[in-house]
């Protein structure tokens, strides 16, 4: 299995709920390690671009809103396998479907603001690393 990278968004509600130890212990124990971070305050424009591609959809105003309602923590995270793996400790979009034991199905409370955010390919993975971070921003390869 291929040692790849991936970004992490802890969204505004489990930044304001104080819950970013207690994800990055999940992502720890799950054998990711955390290459790169920074608390960032989005503004309208970073987080439509960040989302363009549901700039048609019915929620992306209010995605926006939520995203902007308060800091959020961004993170590379590094591992085999990091990108499926980070999506199933993250959980189902919909907390309401997230498995047991998942970050969503234990902090977040709504479709609308489900705590993280994981890219879902390599390709979403590249982009979104280099939407939030320079090069010289993450580590070079940890092993
Ligand atoms: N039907 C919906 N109603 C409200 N918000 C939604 C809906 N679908 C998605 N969203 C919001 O938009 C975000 C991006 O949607 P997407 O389909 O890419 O889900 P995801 O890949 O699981 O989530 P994310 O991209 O945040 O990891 C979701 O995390 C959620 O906050």
């Amino acid at each position: 299995m291929a040692i790849e990278r991936t970004l992490s968004i802890i969204k505004p509600d489990a930044v304001g709920g104080n819950h970013i130890g207690a994800i990055y212990d999940r992502f720890e124990q799950a054998g990711l390690r955390i290459v790169g971070a920074k608390m960032l305050q989005l503004d309208d424009e970073k987080a439509g671009g960040f989302y363009a591609e549901h700039a048609e959809r019915p929620f992306y105003n209010d995605l926006k809103s939520f995203m902007t309602s308060g800091p959020v923590l961004v993170s590379v995270l590094e591992g085999e396998d990091a990108i499926a793996k980070h999506r199933d400790i993250m959980g189902a979009t919909n907390p309401k479907e997230a498995a047991e034991g998942t970050i969503r199905a234990d902090f977040a409370n709504s479709i609308d603001e489900n705590a993280v955010h994981g890219s879902d390919s390599a390709q979403s993975a590249a982009r979104e690393i280099s939407y939030f971070f320079n090069e010289d921003e993450v580590c070079p390869r940890t092993r």
